[in-house]
């Protein structure tokens, strides 16, 4: 079967303009295949180029070269890098979610109507999705009286959580998760957990940076260890990470 995702030959590079116009490389080459149902932890040093590569697919940063192929719901497969900003905004709405540890709020638009435009985006109509946001903000903890606020007054971990919810309010084929339970405590970490582990099961495609390797070893079913902007390394959890630490085996 073909991979949801497939990635070939991708590079990033940043340029410096406030330093000395100097070119900063993220990514050099990378290489990697996704398939529905697969839970890819992306590990490796700071600076390896993990977040550059989840925000690349995402398309929050345009690739320098490379490919990005994804097979749509229809089978229909695009190049994530080719497509234009249009386009790539309504597969996202549609079929690609996308947490990371910052929410981005909207301004005057208060939790369930920034929760329930995501189901919206994904196809939903109004009193659907705000159902759904509903139940999503419910599964997660956020309680009712803060569910018409703005979410500049929420905590960090009531932020993350309202981002998960936003982002997995009907299963993306595809999930891409940046650091998504930082800021959680171990109660709504487990909801967190729990739920990516259904996503999981269910059929969507994962690609995620954890900085906490009881995550990795429950819900990853590959490890891609990336060393200066290139896969050095891949393998199941236990192959590829040092038993008890995010440390990556040799
Ligand atoms: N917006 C940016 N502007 C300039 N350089 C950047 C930018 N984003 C990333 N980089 C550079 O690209 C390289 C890869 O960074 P990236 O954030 O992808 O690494 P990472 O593996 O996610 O690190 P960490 O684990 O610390 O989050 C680093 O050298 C970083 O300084």
């Amino acid at each position: 079967m073909r991979p949801m995702l497939s990635i070939r030959n991708l590079t990033k590079s940043f340029t410096l303009h406030t330093v000395d116009g100097r070119e900063v490389p993220a990514l050099a080459g990378v290489d990697l295949d996704v398939s529905a149902g697969e839970h890819v932890a992306l590990a490796g040093s700071s600076g390896a180029g993990k977040s550059s590569l989840l925000r690349c697919v995402y398309r929050t940063y345009v690739p320098g070269s490379g490919e990005i192929r994804f097979t749509t719901a229809t089978g229909a497969v695009v190049d994530l890098v080719a497509l234009s900003d249009p386009e790539v905004a309504d597969l996202r709405g549609r079929e690609i979610g996308y947490v990371s540890q910052f929410l981005r709020g909207e301004p005057r638009r208060g939790v369930l109507d920034l929760v329930a435009r995501a189901g919206v985006r994904r196809g939903m109509d109004t009193t659907t999705a705000r159902d759904a946001a509903a139940e999503a903000l419910r599964r997660l903890g956020i309680e009712e009286r803060l569910w018409a606020m703005h979410t500049t007054v929420l905590s960090g971990g009531q932020k993350q959580r309202v981002n998960l919810a936003a982002g997995t309010i009907s299963p993306p084929r595809l999930l891409l998760l940046d650091e998504p339970v930082s800021a959680l405590d171990p109660v709504n970490r487990e909801a967190v957990l729990g739920m990516i582990a259904d996503l999981g099961g269910g059929g969507t495609a994962v690609l995620s940076v954890f900085h906490d390797l009881e995550a990795i070893e429950r819900l990853a079913t590959r490890v891609v260890v990336l060393e200066g902007g290139l896969i050095v390394r891949q393998g199941d959890p236990s192959q590829t990470l040092r038993h008890g630490t995010l440390e990556v085996a040799r």
